[in-house]
């Protein structure tokens, strides 16, 4: 298996060189030269593996042996040592046709732990055989820097710097990330908005001097690696799910910001997983929702929501899917990003947008509604929603065909990292011992506007050069 990048312009590169590119040197995003398939037999031989065991088998797929099978499946196993979960994934049956697949049971409570957990050791493992300094560039709205900076702090060979919108990330968020004391960890609080220090981190991913200067590895959902370590909880969820209740098939809905989540399901249905509908759901900033209804690719106002994580414009995997749109056409997908970056939006004809919506079905929730449903969803089940986790739960109810098989809505993280939200429906909650224990930490951050000289200036002051 070889990658390439949805511009044309990277020749094709092995697992661990995808790895370790992130973002494509010409500005692209890495895609698989082609996706493998699985078939429906193969995917009942594993309907009886472990969330583990069944990693190990899709990414055999993609590895192409650089990774000795006993070393891919000793990273897994130490990857998913630290969730709370025996299933590592619990699916909680909600009623006859809705489920909910819990994946915050990681280490910071949030999705992002099921493919950073196993990225971070991922990283360590590759320093160490290839003997590189890694230092490693995110962008967060909140989720992913925890994460990230979880699964990599006081790891030898790593050095980890994460942006992120300052004052716009939740309490507990914030303080997951910056109570961080490790030295290889630097926390930068950039006065702006999710979308300005993913804009930065892209720039200097796209300088390639700076680039090979510094090694910088992404952790975000432009890497390959994020998407296919997301992919695994499609194929998770529907084998768990009885033969009985998939019967009719399987529809996912699911919190949508950098279309990384959705994407990843987007491609485990390319590789077989019998998913008839994918809900997306948006909260206010929904450039993504009004892509799908209307066909206009456009970012709006940026809206501070209960769900700050998807408080997001710009969606990276965009490019991705609109790779596989255009039939893999990698001169079309190029046209109409340079398109975007001229003009500010792209608009799609009726004939498009049909086609779109046979793959994805929107949903924007907004902001009433999303705790309109956490508080229905206690009440008529006892079942606490975070509020990224309602947003999906909203889409199923809005825009789900429900006599279309089961629907897995996708819980997203533990309402605890957003209590902001779930006070305002008059919950108290209580906090998890490793979030209480945040409160009485001290932080570690330093705020800087959003001048990309500035930023360029604290990471060269923090990261190692590669000799
Ligand atoms: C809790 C939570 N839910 C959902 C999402 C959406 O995921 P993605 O951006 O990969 O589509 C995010 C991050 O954006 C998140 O942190
Ligand atoms: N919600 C994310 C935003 C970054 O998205 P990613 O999937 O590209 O890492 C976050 O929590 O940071």
């Amino acid at each position: 298996m070889k990658y390439i990048s949805t511009r044309g312009n990277v020749a094709p590169i092995g697992f661990i060189d995808m790895f370790l590119m992130g973002l494509g040197e010409d500005g692209g995003l890495i895609v698989p030269e082609s996706i493998p398939t699985v078939s429906g037999k193969q995917l009942d031989q594993w309907a009886k593996l472990s969330y583990q065991e069944l990693m190990f088998e899709i990414f055999s797929l993609y590895t192409n042996d650089e990774i000795p099978a006993d070393d891919l499946k000793r990273l897994i196993q130490e990857s998913y040592a630290g969730f709370t979960s025996p299933d590592v994934l619990p699916l909680t049956t909600l009623n006859d046709s809705l489920h909910v697949l819990e994946l915050f049971h990681g280490p910071t409570f949030a999705f992002k732990d099921v493919a950073l957990s196993f990225m971070g050791n991922l990283y360590a493992y590759v320093a160490k055989k290839q003997n590189q300094v890694i230092n490693i560039l995110g962008a967060t709205s909140g989720d992913t820097g925890a994460s990230a900076i979880s699964s990599v702090r006081g790891k030898e060979g790593i050095q980890i710097c994460i942006l992120h919108p300052n004052g716009k990330v939740s309490r507990v968020q914030e303080l997951q990330m910056t109570t961080v004391q490790d030295d290889n960890v630097l926390n930068l609080a950039v006065n702006g908005n999710f979308d300005d220090c993913q804009q930065v981190i892209k720039e200097l991913f796209a300088d390639i001097p700076f680039k090979s200067k510094y090694h910088l590895r992404a952790i975000n959902s432009i890497n390959f690696v994020r998407i296919l370590a997301q992919s695994v909880y499609y194929f998770y969820a529907y084998l768990k799910l009885s033969e009985k209740a998939r019967e009719n098939g399987v529809n996912f809905s699911i919190p949508t910001g950098n279309f990384g989540n959705i994407f990843s399901g987007y491609l485990a249905k390319k590789m077989g997983v019998p998913i008839k509908q994918l809900v997306l759901a948006t909260n206010e900033n929904n450039i993504l929702e009004r892509f799908i209804r209307e066909g206009v690719y456009k970012p709006e106002g940026f809206r501070s929501t209960h769900s700050p994580s998807m408080d997001i414009q710009i969606a990276s995997n965009f490019e991705r899917y609109l790779y596989y749109f255009v039939g893999e056409d990698a001169v079309a997908v190029t046209a109409r990003m340079e398109k975007f970056k001229q003009e500010g939006q792209l608009t799609f004809t009726e004939a498009e947008v049909a086609r779109i919506q046979q793959d994805i079905t929107a949903y924007s929730v907004g902001n009433e509604e999303c705790l309109n449903t956490i508080r229905t969803y206690q009440e008529r089940y006892g079942y606490l929603l975070d509020p990224h986790s309602a947003c999906g739960i909203a889409a199923y109810e809005g825009a789900g065909r429900k006599d279309d098989g089961a629907f897995v809505s996708l819980a997203t993280a533990h309402p605890a990292k957003f209590d902001e939200a779930i006070r305002l429906i008059g919950i108290e909650q209580q906090f998890p011992e490793r979030i209480q224990e945040l409160f009485d930490k001290p932080q570690q951050q330093v705020i800087v506007d959003n001048v990309k000289a500035d930023i360029v200036a604290r990471l060269e002051g923090f990261y190692r050069v590669y000799q």
